[in-house]
């Protein structure tokens, strides 16, 4: 059996590829002229190995047994979290070729007019040899970060993603001045949400995708195979004169072949990229508040766990800053309800406690007409704190909700006055930033050195008070106004903490 050659870079003659072996670096490189330069090729056995393990690995991947049905009814498992596998486009395959017959018309033109002018036309390097064409190099696959996307549960649906190989070249066997290389295959571009992490399975960070249009190149595309001409044993000395690209023996046609694209398993993890994050108990009235200042239209019903998965929303930037109105525009997360133990998992809790993660100021949504709006209030803050104590240490608003109602309104003056008064007044510059956030409190307590201790031993007493209270019945538009004037300092507060912070970190003054 022949042995494939694999191609190297100039500048690093090892071999591009991760799974390159060892034993490939004492095989003698050989070198070959191509339309991308001079470059070495190396003789292996591993792409011959590497196509059988692509094979094995998507054969591995169980399919879901009725996937439709399952994401529909578990869509709060599923839409944060997906493996996919994707594939790069191979190389399309360079061509054999041999020189033309030069039969001489000595009645019109010179033989060695005629044969100079042929040469002539034909691509050359700088050093005068024939430049071949090259198969297409295949098709690169890209992540990139898309508004329009809410989930990932699309990826369930469909977890293998192939880009186009590239071109082969397109020769009837005979070198002319026409050819060309092979088309290059386009990139195959997949949206996945803003806010995905991109990770190998099992492997390391490849990218946090957290700002729209951010984007990677996750699998690159095999590069095309290169031409080489065919002569007679007798005659290719001369024509090695003219060509490096000169086939030396029949295990030389492996070269002609495209290399085979990267195949990975990606893990996609997203974090949800919020400003505001509305947090509270099932049925608190959260996703009637987001569907109030937005346009969002999420599930409301008069049972808990209504809402399973986040909804996002789009809050207008405030109208009292004129011109500068859409400079203040923000993104509401309405989650999931939290209840006792959700930091441990119970209810949805554990699963949405990270999408806070990324919000910089949170709105704690209470059901004023409910038995006991202060316990409810702090039942929510502590599952924060046991969840990650760094959460409490966010500017904060409270909505005392459902104030239509009467035994709510009636005792509004002094919910107000209890609430306003659970915590301490002095705030804190620290962790503001929600990517400075850890994950959890253990996670915090690895990552964040000293004075972890006393956070952890710190009470919900102990972390500062509401930025302010407000009464509001969401439903019946009660108080909106004085709500969206507090969530819009609560915001602006956060941006100059943000700002004082760079400027702090940079030194310079953020334009
Ligand atoms: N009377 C009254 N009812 C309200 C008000 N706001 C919400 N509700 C009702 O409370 C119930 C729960 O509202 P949701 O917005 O679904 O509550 P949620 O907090 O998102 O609930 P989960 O999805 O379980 O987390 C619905 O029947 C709403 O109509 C309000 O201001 N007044």
């Amino acid at each position: 059996m022949s042995l494939p050659l694999y191609p190297a870079s100039l500048s690093n003659p090892l071999p591009l590829r991760q799974n390159f072996s060892a034993e490939s670096r004492h095989c003698k490189p050989l070198l070959f002229s191509t339309t991308r330069g001079k470059q070495w090729y190396y003789r292996s056995k591993n792409i011959t190995r590497l196509t059988v393990n692509s094979r094995i690995s998507s054969l591995k991947e169980p399919p879901l047994s009725n996937p439709a049905a399952l994401l529909a009814k578990e869509a709060h498992k599923y839409f944060d979290q997906a493996v996919i596998t994707v594939r790069a486009g191979d190389g399309g395959h360079g061509a054999i070729l041999s020189m033309p017959s030069q039969k001489i018309n000595t009645k019109s033109q010179g033989r060695h007019e005629k044969e100079k002018r042929m040469r002539s036309s034909y691509k050359r390097d700088s050093d005068g040899s024939l430049i071949l064409p090259m198969g297409g190099h295949g098709g690169d696959v890209v992540l990139y970060a898309d508004e329009g996307l809410e989930s990932l549960l699309e990826f369930h649906k469909k977890r293998r993603y192939s880009a186009k190989r590239g071109g082969n070249v397109d020769a009837m066997g005979t070198l002319t001045s026409q050819l060309h290389d092979g088309f290059a295959a386009p990139a195959l571009r997949v949206p996945v949400p803003v806010g995905t992490v991109v990770k190998r399975k099992k492997g390391k960070l490849l990218a946090d995708l957290a700002r729209p249009g951010d984007e990677i190149v996750v699998a690159r595309g095999g590069q095309g195979g290169i031409s080489l001409l065919e002569m007679p044993e007798h005659k290719r000395k001369k024509l090695m004169a003219l060509s490096t690209n000169v086939m030396r023996d029949e295990n030389d046609k492996v070269l002609v072949l495209g290399q085979p694209g990267e195949e990975v398993s990606l893990e996609l993890i997203l974090r949800v990229v919020a400003d505001v994050g509305l947090v509270g108990l099932p049925n608190a009235g959260k996703s009637t508040l987001l569907a109030t200042l937005t346009l969002a239209k999420p599930d409301i019903a008069d049972y808990p766990f209504t809402t399973l998965i986040p909804n996002l929303g789009r809050l207008d930037g405030d109208p009292n800053l004129g011109a500068l109105k859409y400079s203040s525009e923000a993104t509401l997360a309405d989650l999931p309800g939290l209840i006792e133990g959700a930091h441990l998992g119970k209810g949805l809790g554990r699963n949405f406690l990270r999408h806070l993660r990324r919000t910089r100021l949170l709105v704690h949504v209470v059901d004023a007409a409910a038995e006991n709006p202060v316990k409810d209030y702090k039942t929510v803050k502590e599952e924060l704190r046991m969840y990650n104590p760094n959460y409490l240490e966010r500017p904060y608003i409270v909505v005392l909700n459902k104030i239509d109602l009467p035994e709510a309104r009636d005792r509004l003056a002094s919910l107000i006055q209890d609430i306003s008064m659970i915590g301490c007044r002095e705030t804190t510059k620290l962790n503001i930033r929600p990517k400075m956030l850890t994950e959890n409190k253990n996670e915090h307590s690895v990552s964040s050195g000293t004075g972890c201790e006393e956070i952890k031993e710190k009470e919900i007493e102990d972390y500062p008070q509401p930025l302010a209270v407000v009464g509001a019945s969401v439903l019946k538009h009660i108080g909106i106004e004085e709500m969206l004037i507090e969530i819009r300092a609560g915001l602006r507060k956060c941006w100059d903490l943000d700002k004082s912070l760079e400027t702090e970190t940079t030194g310079f003054l953020p334009s």
